[in-house]
């Protein structure tokens, strides 16, 4: 990547080669080659000549030119006439004359395909209606109250869409002892159900509790033992115990579903996987054009070509924003997303900023510039820092420009308290590298749920998603409201778990793992499976928080703020998907930003292919 310093002159001091950058003072930007050997042991260059680290990561895989070449097919009008057809034909089949089994079963194939938010009212009244009717008589989720499955199902959907259903409805299926019953693990699609349920425990809920451990033990022993004959059970057995469905990406796995569905057998509603398939790519004609908006953005402010240190990842940073805000309904959602993604983009070069290249003096001096959060500022900061600053400062004054325009709302002390918060926590880190001090887990974590900047990002996204903007709202932002904090502390661990190995390898303050190990001498793995069991019980926090009556903010900012918890495991899910984009990582984005899916429509007895593939 030409960056600015790969123009640098050479030069000799005191016999040590130097790079210096042409048109920067040289005094605060002197950038020493990083296999120089030792600074420290250097006299007298020490003060002078701060030894700078580098993420040596690579250039963006997808880069600006091949953004802009994309081409959609998607959008063409025997295509949508089709897909305006099918989703009738769904509302049409989605009714209430449905058994109720079938009415769960039927909405839980419009959630795992990816097109249930075309049908949200529809689901609603559905679910409301079972619920009024069994639950609140029988306390059963359905008359056949000891159906495993049908109850399974029923609790999460019912938990997943806000009504309040109690961990009871399975003592039915516990013995005298209060244990889940032996027998039932004969039941495989219930025991499924069972474990995917379990995830919504909201803590101190011991039948759930229970249930995720007896399920957990006897799907993996079933799966081993190749008990489940079902392939596509045994697929959906396989996935569950690697990640539930609770903790995952709907748009990610959509994909998924959709080849699982095709394949099953006495697939009931066949015309529903084209719908899918043909929304799915409407949705990605979308994405690509946000993501073409975005990355002129991006191109503009020059941070990826000239400051050749930090991670030029646009397209990993719009994908971040799909997870949380996937609906192209309308331009609310191009809009989040194209916000969503600046703010990501500039929260990896910060970061980078902070992490590997600046010395201590510049990040105090970075950080109080963000706090005073004036342009005049610029002319104390190190070149470097200039265009940073720069693109940080109007951008985010551009959506509070608009939240103004568009709600009369004045929000930039709101942003730029984030920033600072943000910026302080980064500092911190820096600090504690620089000074060679490891705290424990508590005392970085206190500090972590900040720096990886799941406070910014949800503060940011609730202006984006939420009109009106409301005073309870605004005064949960700051002191930060429980759920933005366990949102936030999932996405730390779990971006703990897939960089910091790499961090630690360059230079970096000690994440959670090293903190932890440091702390207590237990191992890598002990250590590795502690945080997953903190990332476990911080979901049954944030499911609790989820649902608080005096809740002050709106399901859609609640759904956003648990979208980031699933995108957070998705990313991280094989290492760091982030900044070293491992391949599963790069399939899934190719998968869902840059491939439509071929769809065979089955008009009458003929099948015609609607869509081409032009890259
Ligand atoms: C774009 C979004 C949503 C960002 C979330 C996390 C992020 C960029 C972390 C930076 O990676 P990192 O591993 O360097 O973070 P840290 O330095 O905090 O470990
Ligand atoms: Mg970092
Ligand atoms: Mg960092
Ligand atoms: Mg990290």
């Amino acid at each position: 990547m030409a960056g600015l310093f790969s123009q640098t002159q050479t030069t000799f001091y005191n016999g040590i080669k130097i790079r210096t950058l042409p048109s920067f003072n040289a005094s605060s930007d002197f950038d020493i080659s990083i296999n120089f050997p030792s600074v420290s042991k250097l006299k007298g260059i020490q003060q002078l000549i701060p030894s700078r680290r580098f993420g040596n990561y690579q250039p963006p895989h997808w880069d600006f030119h091949f953004v802009q070449s994309l081409k959609n097919e998607s959008t063409d009008k025997t295509y949508v006439c089709r897909f305006h057809t099918l989703k009738e034909k769904a509302k049409m089949d989605l009714n209430d004359e449905m058994d109720p089994l079938n009415q769960l079963e039927f909405i839980e194939d419009l959630q795992t395909l990816g097109v249930s938010y075309h049908f949200r009212h529809k689901i609603q009244s559905i679910l409301s209606t079972i619920y009024e009717s069994n639950y609140k008589n029988s306390g059963k989720i359905l008359p056949n109250g000891e159906d495993l499955y049908a109850t399974a199902l029923g609790f999460r959907l019912m938990r997943q869409h806000g009504f309040e259903v109690v961990q009871d409805v399975f003592n039915c299926f516990k013995d005298e002892k209060g244990n889940f019953k032996a027998n039932l693990c004969k039941d495989i699609r219930g025991m499924l159900q069972l474990y995917e349920a379990s995830y919504f425990e909201r803590g101190n809920e011991r039948t759930l509790e229970l249930a995720r451990k007896f399920a957990r033990k006897h799907l993996k022993k079933s799966l081993e033992e190749k008990e489940i004959l079902d392939l596509q059970l045994a697929l959906l057995v396989e996935r569950a115990l690697e990640l539930p469905l609770h903790w995952r990406v709907p748009r990610v796995d959509a994909r998924w579903f959709m080849d699982l569905y095709d394949k099953r057998v006495g697939n009931k509603n066949s015309y529903l996987v084209e719908f899918a398939k043909l929304d799915f790519n409407l949705v990605q004609a979308t994405h690509q054009n946000d993501l073409k908006d975005s990355s002129r953005w991006w191109e503009m402010t020059c941070l990826g070509s000239k400051l050749d240190f930090v991670r030029d990842r646009l397209v990993e940073n719009f994908f971040w924003t799909i997870a949380v805000n996937f609906e192209n309904e309308s331009c609310e959602g191009s809009y989040f997303r194209i916000m969503s993604t600046k703010v990501n983009a500039l929260i990896t070069v910060i970061d980078d900023i902070y992490d590997v290249y600046g010395t201590l003096d510049e990040l105090e001096l970075f950080t109080s510039a963000v706090e005073r959060w004036n342009v005049d500022v610029i002319d104390e900061l190190p070149g470097y820092m200039k265009i940073c600053y720069l693109a940080l400062h109007n951008t985010i004054n551009e959506i509070a420009n608009d939240a103004m325009k568009e709600q009369g709302a004045l929000i930039i002390p709101y942003l730029r308290k984030a920033w600072g918060d943000l910026c302080r926590s980064y500092l911190q880190e820096a600090k504690w590298y620089h000074s060679g001090y490891t705290p424990n887990l508590q005392e970085y974590l206190d500090n972590a749920w900040v720096s990886i900047s799941g406070p910014l990002i949800l503060v940011h996204a609730y202006f984006l998603v939420s009109t009106p903007i409301t005073s309870s709202a605004l005064q949960s932002l700051h002191p930060y409201h429980n759920i933005i904090r366990y949102s936030a502390m999932i996405l730390r661990l779990a971006n703990d778990l897939g960089t910091s190995k790499e961090e630690l390898k360059r230079g970096d303050v000690p994440k959670s793992v090293e903190c932890y190990m440091n702390e207590t001498g237990v191992s890598e793995e002990e250590t590795r499976e502690h945080i997953k069991l903190l990332i476990n019980e911080t979901w049954k926090k944030l499911n609790k928080e989820g649902v608080g009556v005096d809740l002050p903010f709106s399901g859609k900012f609640v759904e956003v703020a648990v979208s980031l918890g699933r995108m957070a495991q998705c990313v991280y899910e094989y290492g760091d998907g982030h900044g070293h984009s491992n391949p599963q990582a790069k399939d899934r984005i190719q998968a869902l930003l840059f491939q439509p899916i071929v769809v065979s429509s089955h008009v009458g007895d003929s099948v015609t292919h609607l869509v081409k593939y032009i890259n």
